[in-house]
C-alpha cells in the first residue's frame, strides 16, 4: 500500500481516535472541566507551541520552493498564536515561565529530533501534529464559553484547509522517498499520536 497521510489514519484508527478524543475535550465541551486543569493544559500548550514554531522554521529551511507558501503561512499563524497564548495567560494570571511536564518535554524533544530527518519525514510529522489538533477540536465542537475561541482556533475552516495542504505536500514528498523514510515517517506518526493522547492527560497532573 502506498504511504499517505490518509493511509496512516486508516491503518491506525484506534490510536488516532485516542489522540483526538479525550475526557479533557469532552469536559471542556460539557463545561465541567476544572479551571486549574484547563489552565495547566494552556500553559503546557504554550510551551509546546514555542517549539512547534521552531520546527516549522526548520521545515522552511529544507522544503522545496513550491512548498514554502503553505509553511510560511503556518509560521505567520503561529506568530499570532504565541501572542494569543500570552494574552490569554495574562488575563488568567498564569505564569508561562513554567517547567514543561515530562510529556510536554518528550514532545518538544521529538519535534527537535525531526530536524535530523529528511524533508519528507518532517513534512509527515508537521502534518500529523496539526491534523491531530484540528480533528480533536472539530470532533468536540462547538465549545461553550469560555472555550469557544479555543475550539475555533484549531477547528476553523481555514485551519482545516491548511492541514489539507500540509497533507498534500507531505504526500508528494513521501511518494518519492525511500523505504527508510517511509518507516521513519510511520514511527513519527505513532509517537505523535501517543504524545497527543498523553498531552490531554497532563491537564490532570498540574
Ligand atoms: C499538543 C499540541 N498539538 C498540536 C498543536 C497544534 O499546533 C498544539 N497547539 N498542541
Amino acid at each position: 500500500m502506498t504511504l499517505t497521510c490518509a493511509s496512516l489514519i486508516e491503518k491506525y484508527t484506534d490510536i488516532w481516535r485516542d489522540a483526538t478524543v479525550h475526557p479533557f475535550l469532552q469536559q471542556c465541551q460539557a463545561g465541567t472541566i476544572q479551571l486549574s486543569q484547563f489552565n495547566t493544559w494552556l500553559v503546557q500548550d504554550y510551551l509546546f507551541a514555542v517549539e512547534c514554531a521552531r520546527m516549522l522554521a526548520r521545515l522552511v529551511g529544507v522544503a522545496p520552493s513550491d512548498h514554502l507558501d503553505i509553511l510560511l503561512s503556518g509560521l505567520v499563524s503561529i506568530k499570532d498564536e504565541l501572542q494569543w497564548f500570552q494574552r490569554n495567560a495574562a488575563t488568567r494570571n498564569l505564569d508561562l515561565n513554567t517547567q514543561p511536564q515530562p510529556t510536554c518535554r518528550e514532545y518538544c524533544h521529538l519535534m527537535a529530533s525531526a530536524g535530523q530527518q529528511p524533508y519528507a519525514v518532517q513534512a509527515v510529522a508537521i502534518w500529523a501534529i496539526e491534523a491531530a489538533y484540528n480533528q480533536a477540536w472539530r470532533k468536540h465542537s462547538p465549545m461553550p464559553e469560555p472555550y469557544t475561541e479555543f475550539g475555533d482556533r484549531w477547528g476553523n475552516s481555514n485551519f482545516s484547509a491548511y492541514v489539507d495542504e500540509l497533507a498534500r505536500q507531505a504526500d508528494a514528498a513521501i511518494a518519492v522517498a525511500d523505504k527508510t523514510q517511509h518507516q521513519a515517517a510511520e514511527a513519527f506518526f505513532l509517537d505523535i499520536a501517543r504524545l497527543e493522547r498523553d498531552f490531554w492527560q497532563m491537564a490532570y497532573q498540574g
